[in-house]
C-alpha cells in the first residue's frame, strides 16, 4: 500500500543539480532575506586556507557573502579527500611555524569562522617540550577529530570542585535553522569544547601540557579500586602504573600489565578537579595528563594499539596506523535500566450520542473525518493530516488546552486495536527513558478509547519529509540539510536501540519536519525555484510495528523500498535493519528518489547487487533454508529467470552504483557521505555500523556552511 502512496517517477534533474559542485549563490524570490554576513566582516574567501578548501565556482557565480567554504578541512588523513589535501598552500599557512608544517596544528587558530570578526590569529609558538605530530600515522575512523595540542585551552582545575556528572559531549550537528544569519559570536564549528584526543611526539621529558580534567572516577566497594565512568576513554592504559604525576612521562612497567578491569585506581583522586588521564605513547611511556570532561570525549569503540616499542629513551614516534580499521565491537545494549512499560490500561471516553458505528465508521473501521464536529468530549476536528494501514491521523483543536494537535485514530478492529496498544507501551517507555524528549521522537500527550478507537494524541507537526520532496518535486535536499536530518536520526535510533527498541519502519513518510516553513529559492541556471527549508529539525513517528528486541519479532517487517536483506532472506532481524533503513533514507534526501523501487524480493536482492555490489559468501548465511530459495548453487541471485519481465531486467540494469550516484561532484562532504553509506550498506547485519558509531562518523565532524 506504501509502495503506491508515492509518485517517483518525476525524476528531477539531480544529477547535474550537483554537476558544478553544489551552488554558490541562490536568488530568494519571496519570504525572507537569505542569510548574508554584516558588511563589517572579513571578506572570507581572500582567506588563503579558505581559498583552498572552496571549491572552485565559476567567476561569474562568486558572491563574496554567500562564499563561504564548502567545508572545514578534514584532519583525518586517510579519509581526506584528495582534492583538499593536494590543494593546501603549505607556504602561505606554515610560515610562521618553526617546526616542520603540520596541517592540522594551525587550521583551528589561523582559520576564522565565515560568520565571526575575529581576525586570523596565530597558533601559540609550539613548545620545544612537544611536537604536534606530523607524521602521516594518524589513525583512521573511528576516532575524534584531532584538535592541536596548541589549541587545547590552559584551564587550570579549580581546587576543591565537587565532582561533576560525567557529561557527553555530541557531536557538533544537530538541527538547522538557515533562515537566520548565525550570531557573529558563533563559536568556529572544530573549537576546543569538541571532541579532544591530543597527539603529541616528545623529545623531552619535561614537558608540560594543558590541563583537560576526565569526568570523577567511582570508588570500588572493595578493594580500593575505582570504576571508570563509561565515559572515560576505552585506551586508559592498562600497561602503564597510574600514578599520579602531573604532567610527567612515565616509565610504564609491562611487567605489571593487567585487564583494564584489574588497574588499581587509587592513586587516582576522586574529584573532577585533578582526575588525569595517561596518553599512552608506547607500551613503555605515557603521559598524564590531567583533563576536563569539556575538552576530551572519545568515540565509543576506540581502543588503542599498543607498539611494540621497549626503547624508553628514545623519541617516540606516533603508534602505527592499525592495519584496517578496528572492527566496531557489537556491545549489548545495556537494557538493564531501561524503564520498560509492560501494560497499558486506555481510559475509556463515553460516546454520549450513542450512534450506531456506521455513523462514524467506513467499512474498513477507520473514523470518518468530518471537520468541526466533536471528538471525544473535548476535541473539534480540524482536518485530515495523513492515513495508513493503522488508521487516520487528524489534527484537532484541544478545547481544553486551547492549542493544536494531532490525534492518530486506529481503526476500530481488533489486531489494529492491539497493535495500537503496543504502539502506546512503546510510546511510553520512549516518554519514560526521555523524559525531555532529547532524541526527538513523537512524544505521547494523551491516549484513549472512544467509539472502539484508540486514539492517541501528539503534538501537531509539519510535513514529513516524503511530503516536503514531494511538494518540490522531488528535488533533493542539499548537503547542509542532509547532514543536519541525517545526524538527527541517528540520534534518535542510537536512543531507540540503546533502550532495547527497534523501529522498523524508518522510511521518510516517518520523519516530520517540526516546521514545513520554507523559502523559495532560484538557483543559477535553473528556470525552476525551489522550496529551502527553514528549519531542518526533525521528530521520529509511527511506533506501531516497534519491536522490544527481546521479544517476538514478526518474520517481515519495514516497508519494501527500505528493507533490510536479512529480512528478505529470513535470516533474523534486530536493530541493524534501522540502520539500512536509515542508509536508503538519506540516499533518497540525496536523490529525492527511493533508492530501490521494487515489490519483489529476487528483483530487490539484484538491485542491491546493482548499487552496493555482489553478495559475498560470507557477507550472509546462504545454507539456511530460507536462502535457497533466493540464490542458485554457484551462489548468484536467482535473477532473472525466465518469466522475468524485460522491463523488469532493463530497470535493474540501469541502476547506478552508490559511487556512480556519487560521483556528480568532488565534494569532500560528498566524499564522507558516501564513506558513511559504505558503512551502512554491508550486508552481513553484524558487520553494520551502529547508530551510535555513525554520529561519530567525519561526516558529522564539522558542520557544513549552509550552500545550497
Ligand atoms: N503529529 C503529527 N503531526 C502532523 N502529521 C502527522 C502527525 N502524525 C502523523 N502525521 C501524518 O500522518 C501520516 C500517518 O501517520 P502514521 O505513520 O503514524 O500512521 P500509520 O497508520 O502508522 O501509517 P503507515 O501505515 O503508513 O505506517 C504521517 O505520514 C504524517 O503525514
Amino acid at each position: 500500500m506504501n509502495a503506491y502512496k508515492r509518485r517517483r517517477n518525476q525524476a528531477p534533474d539531480w544529477q547535474s543539480y550537483y554537476k558544478n559542485g553544489v551552488p554558490q549563490e541562490v536568488i530568494v524570490i519571496e519570504d525572507s532575506a537569505s542569510p548574508r554576513l554584516s558588511p563589517a566582516l572579513p571578506a572570507y574567501p581572500s582567506h588563503p586556507i579558505q581559498r583552498c578548501f572552496a571549491p572552485a565556482a565559476p567567476p561569474s557565480m562568486s558572491s563574496p557573502s554567500m562564499n563561504a567554504p564548502l567545508l572545514q578541512p578534514y584532519p583525518f588523513q586517510n579519509h581526506l579527500p584528495s582534492d583538499s589535501r593536494s590543494s593546501r598552500p603549505l607556504s602561505n599557512a606554515s610560515s610562521h611555524l618553526s617546526h616542520p608544517y603540520n596541517p592540522w596544528l594551525d587550521y583551528n587558530a589561523a582559520l576564522p569562522h565565515p560568520y565571526t570578526t575575529a581576525a586570523p590569529q596565530p597558533p601559540p609558538a609550539p613548545s620545544s617540550a612537544f611536537l604536534v605530530s606530523s607524521s602521516n600515522a594518524i589513525p583512521s575512523y573511528p576516532h575524534p577529530p584531532y584538535v592541536p595540542l596548541s589549541n587545547m585551552p590552559l584551564r587550570p582545575p579549580a581546587q576543591h570542585q565537587a565532582p561533576s556528572a560525567p557529561q557527553l559531549l555530541r557531536p557538533p550537528v544537530s538541527a538547522v535553522h538557515s533562515p537566520a544569519p548565525p550570531s557573529v559570536n558563533q563559536p568556529f564549528p572544530v573549537s576546543p569544547s569538541q571532541p579532544v584526543l591530543p597527539r603529541i611526539s616528545l623529545n623531552s621529558s619535561n614537558a608540560s601540557y594543558p590541563k583537560m580534567q576526565l569526568p570523577p572516577v567511582q570508588h570500588h566497594h572493595k578493594e580500593n579500586q575505582y570504576d571508570l565512568p563509561a565515559s572515560y576513554p576505552s585506551f586508559f592504559p592498562s600497561h602503564v602504573s597510574p600514578h599520579q604525576n602531573n604532567g610527567q612521562i612515565l616509565p610504564a612497567n609491562p611487567v605489571n600489565q593487567k585487564p583494564k578491569e584489574q588497574v588499581n585506581y587509587s592513586s587516582i583522586p576522586n574529584s573532577a578537579s585533578t582526575a588525569q588521564a595517561a596518553i599512552p605513547l608506547s607500551p613503555t611511556l605515557a603521559v598524564w595528563l590531567p583533563m576536563t570532561q569539556t575538552n576530551f570525549q572519545p568515540p565509543p569503540t576506540y581502543t588503542y594499539q599498543p607498539s611494540n616499542v621497549t626503547n624508553d629513551s628514545m623519541v617516540v614516534p606516533d603508534p602505527p596506523p592499525p592495519a584496517k580499521p578496528p572492527q566496531p565491537k557489537k556491545r549489548k545494549r545495556n537494557t538493564n535500566s531501561t524503564k520498560k512499560v509492560n501494560c497499558v490500561n486506555v481510559p475509556l471516553v463515553a460516546d454520549k450520542l450513542n450512534l450506531n458505528s456506521s455513523v462514524y465508521d467506513d467499512d474498513d473501521g477507520h473514523y470518518k473525518v468530518i471537520p468541526n464536529t466533536n471528538f471525544a468530549e473535548r476535541y473539534t476536528v480540524i482536518r485530515l493530516l495523513g492515513h495508513g494501514t493503522f488508521g487516520k491521523v487528524i489534527q484537532c483543536y484541544d478545547q481544553v488546552q486551547g492549542r493544536h494537535v494531532a490525534i492518530k485514530v486506529t481503526r476500530a478492529i481488533p489486531k489494529y486495536r492491539e497493535a495500537s496498544l503496543i504502539e502506546l507501551r512503546v510510546l511510553q517507555t520512549i516518554s519514560q527513558n526521555d523524559p525531555t524528549n532529547e532524541n526527538k521522537c513523537i512524544e505521547l500527550k494523551d491516549y484513549f478509547d472512544y467509539r472502539k478507537h484508540i486514539c492517541i494524541v501528539t503534538d501537531l507537526f509539519g510535513w514529513s519529509v516524503f511530503d516536503f520532496l514531494k511538494n518540490n518535486n522531488y528535488i533533493p535536499f542539499s548537503l547542509f540539510h542532509i547532514q543536519s536530518l541525517a545526524h538527527q536520526l541517528f540520534k534518535s535510533v542510537a536512543f531507540l536501540h540503546e533502550i532495547g527498541l527497534v523501529h522498523t519502519d524508518l522510511k521518510p513518510e516517518n520523519v516530520l519536519l517540526v516546521s514545513n516553513a520554507s523559502k523559495n529559492v532560484r538557483l543559477p541556471y535553473r528556470n525552476y525555484s525551489q522550496k529551502i527549508l527553514n528549519n531542518t529539525e526533525i521528530r521520529l513517528i509511527d511506533f506501531g510495528s516497534a519491536t522490544f528486541e527481546d521479544e517476538y519479532h514478526s518474520s517481515v517487517v519495514s516497508t519494501r523500498h527500505y528493507r533490510a536483506p536479512e529480512i528478505i532472506l529470513g535470516v533474523g532481524w534486530s536493530y541493524p535493519c534501522d540502520i539500512w533503513s536509515l542508509g536508503c533514507i538519506i540516499v533518497e534526501l540525496f536523490t529525492g528518489q527511493a533508492l530501490f523501487q521494487t515489490h519483489e524480493d529476487n528483483e530487490h536482492l539484484a538491485m542491491m547487487e546493482k548499487v552496493i555490489g555482489p553478495f559475498s559468501y560470507d557477507s550472509i548465511s546462504r545454507g539456511s533454508r530460507s536462502t535457497q530459495k533466493f540464490f542458485r548453487t554457484n551462489g548468484s541471485i536467482k535473477y532473472p529467470m525466465s518469466n522475468t519481465p524485460k522491463k523488469s531486467i532493463a530497470y535493474v540494469e540501469s541502476l547506478q552504483s552508490l559511487d556512480q550516484l556519487f560521483s556528480s561532484t568532488t565534494s569532500s562532504g560528498i566524499t564522507l557521505l558516501l564513506d558513511l553509506l559504505r558503512k551502512i550498506f554491508v550486508y552481513d547485519p553484524a558487520k553494520r555500523i551502529t547508530a551510535k558509531e555513525a554520529l561519530w562518523h567525519p561526516f558529522f565532524s564539522n558542520a557544513l556552511p549552509p550552500n545550497f
